[in-house]
């Protein structure tokens, strides 16, 4: 942890047009150096806050990391302070994926160096060897890599994370989830979206239950990740188990261990 710097959310309310999104959201304190996820079901509301906290989006209420109030940054130390990767890519600008991350470098710092540790972060992400390709001829796993590889250009103290390895293979997503934990190894305050709850446990300091733009429960994961939260929250049947303490979310729907009899029964 970095001197106890946290991130505060007070009373975080959204609205797109008339309609409440966010409803006077008040979060545990977010601590540099910690790991934290959000969680919820589709709409529940995680992607605005995740927007929210980046000012993508209009909102009201407090945010302050530390004493700084973040709207009150211009945008260039904004830039340097947050990092906001999106759930969706951005569309491909015809641009090689090196000349996107120096593009990200800009935002926050003279142009001196950029190429060199444009470099620097391809490879800190694993993807050195995608530098000169365009854009848009990169597969989609390849492009989220590009996407957090801008993301993290400027070594933000905040890092806000939208499904991060929503379109990453088995070992990816394991590269990105050890990367996201030496980011805050190294002081950042990271902030993920993410739907897959096992994973979430297995690499979050904290989970954050978020229901319908209101907060349901939050804490370390084998507080928050409960057979109860998931009946009440997502209406799902599900188990919480402990394997070689590790929890795993078990699904209990009889329908999914028929099949896998039938499936024996066939081989
Ligand atoms: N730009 C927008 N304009 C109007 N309504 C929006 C907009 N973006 C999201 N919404 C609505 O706000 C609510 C919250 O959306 P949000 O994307 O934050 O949910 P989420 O929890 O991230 O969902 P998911 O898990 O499906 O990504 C949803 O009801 C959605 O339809």
């Amino acid at each position: 942890m970095s001197g106890g710097m946290a991130l505060h959310v007070d009373g975080l309310t959204v609205a797109y047009g008339t309609r409440p999104v966010v409803r006077a959201l008040t979060l545990p304190p977010i601590s540099a150096g910690t790991v934290t996820v959000l969680v919820g079901p589709n709409g529940a509301g995680k992607s605005t806050v995740l927007k929210a906290l980046a000012q993508i989006v209009p909102s009201s209420g407090t945010l302050k990391f530390g004493d700084d109030d973040l709207r009150l940054l211009s945008s260039r130390d904004r830039a340097r302070a947050i990092g906001f990767m999106p759930q969706t890519v951005p569309p491909a600008a015809e641009l090689a994926v090196i000349e996107s991350v120096i593009v990200s470098l800009q935002a926050g710092y003279d142009s001196a160096d950029a190429e060199k540790r444009a470099i620097a972060v391809l490879r800190r992400v694993g993807i050195a060897e995608l530098a000169l390709r365009p854009l848009d001829r990169l597969s989609g796993g390849e492009r989220q890599l590009v996407s957090l590889a801008q993301t993290i250009a400027l070594s933000p103290p905040l890092l806000f994370l939208d499904e991060p390895t929503s379109a990453l293979d088995l070992a990816r997503q394991y590269d990105v989830m050890r990367l996201v934990r030496s980011f805050a190894a190294e002081g950042a305050a990271v902030v993920l979206v993410m739907h897959d709850l096992t994973l979430a446990a297995h690499w979050a300091d904290s989970v954050i239950v978020l229901n319908n733009g209101r907060l349901h429960s939050a804490g370390v994961p084998s507080e928050a990740i409960t057979a109860s939260m998931l009946q009440e929250v997502y209406g799902a049947s599900a188990s919480v188990e402990t394997i070689r303490g590790r929890l795993f979310v078990v699904p209990s729907d009889p329908g999914a261990s028929a099949n896998t009899d039938e499936r024996k029964k066939q081989s």
